[in-house]
């Protein structure tokens, strides 16, 4: 029997397309997996920045994934943004029920703009109830340094990072993201394969809103295919920096990344 392998997003809107639900569903199209996605706020923003957030009552959210679960059992989960202590409790409620599903979390804490997209009194149980499920956390330099208490300030540090996410938070493996150190744009990966580096040059550009969504979604999908998370985080790499590198003239801010990169050209989409 083949099956088609079906991802399902827990996380916050864009209406502007490139961050949030919306990113993660056009990765998961662009990474061959069936996306869904439970909405678990809805967010006034744009790429420059947020105007205005509603939550959705957590009772929704609860019903929306068990809509999913009971119908299409996905075959990985990413968790995005989800900003309140009583949702975290209640997604990790339900997700601890799931653990032959694996969990990619990324642990949205500000947008690419520098807006605040989780309360402060949600770290605690971030880091109790909801890490400890995760096949793998995805956290950039600033989410790292929050949930470790580590300061980063280059590939070592964040290599530390990684490493007490895993050995004493309780994560399965840990991509710290380089997007926001300087030099080359390296991730490093830890799993029970130990350390690995994950290379590319940084392009200059402003257009990285919903990289880290994007990034995280494609392991998801990735995940939901059956690969290991080795290969996953580097295929998902490769997926992101093309993504950066042939980016889209939209937006006014803090530009999407170009979902189609690894696909289509330029030619293909403009009119
Ligand atoms: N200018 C760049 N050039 C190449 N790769 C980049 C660049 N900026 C970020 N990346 C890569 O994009 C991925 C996301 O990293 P980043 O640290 O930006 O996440 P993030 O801050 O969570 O993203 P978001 O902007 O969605 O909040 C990582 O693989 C990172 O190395
Ligand atoms: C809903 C949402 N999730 C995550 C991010 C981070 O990029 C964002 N800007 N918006």
């Amino acid at each position: 029997m083949r099956n088609v392998p079906s991802v399902l997003s827990i996380a916050g809107t864009d209406p502007t397309g490139g961050a949030g639900i919306h990113a993660d569903l056009k990765t998961f199209q662009e990474r061959k997996a069936y996306g869904m996605a439970v909405v678990t706020s809805v967010v006034a923003q744009n790429t420059k920045g947020v105007q205005d957030v509603w939550h959705v009552p957590v009772d929704m959210v609860e019903q929306q994934i068990r809509a999913v679960f009971e119908d299409i059992r996905p075959g990985a989960v990413k968790t995005g943004m989800i900003a309140t202590p009583e949702m975290i409790e209640r997604v990790a409620d339900l997700l601890e029920q799931e653990n032959d599903v694996p969990l990619v979390i990324d642990p949205v804490m500000v947008a690419t703009s520098g807006d605040s997209l989780m309360e402060q009194e949600s770290l605690d149980l971030m880091k109790k109830r909801l890490l400890p499920l995760s096949a793998v956390i995805t956290p950039n330099r600033q989410e790292a340094e929050v949930l470790t208490g580590l300061s980063i300030e280059n590939i070592e540090t964040a290599e530390d990072a990684a490493k007490t996410l895993v050995d004493e938070m309780g994560a399965s493996a840990a991509v710290v993201k380089g997007g926001h150190l300087t030099g080359d744009a390296t991730d490093v990966l830890y799993s029970e394969d130990g350390i690995e580096y994950l290379h590319a040059p940084r392009t200059d550009t402003n257009h990285t809103h919903g990289t880290g969504c994007s990034l995280s979604a494609s392991i998801a999908a990735e995940l939901a295919r059956k690969n290991s998370i080795k290969t996953a985080v580097s295929n998902s790499k490769a997926f992101i920096s093309k993504a950066i590198m042939d980016t889209l003239e939209i937006g006014k801010g803090n530009g999407p990344i170009n979902h189609w990169a690894s696909r289509l050209s330029k030619e293909d989409i403009m009119v």
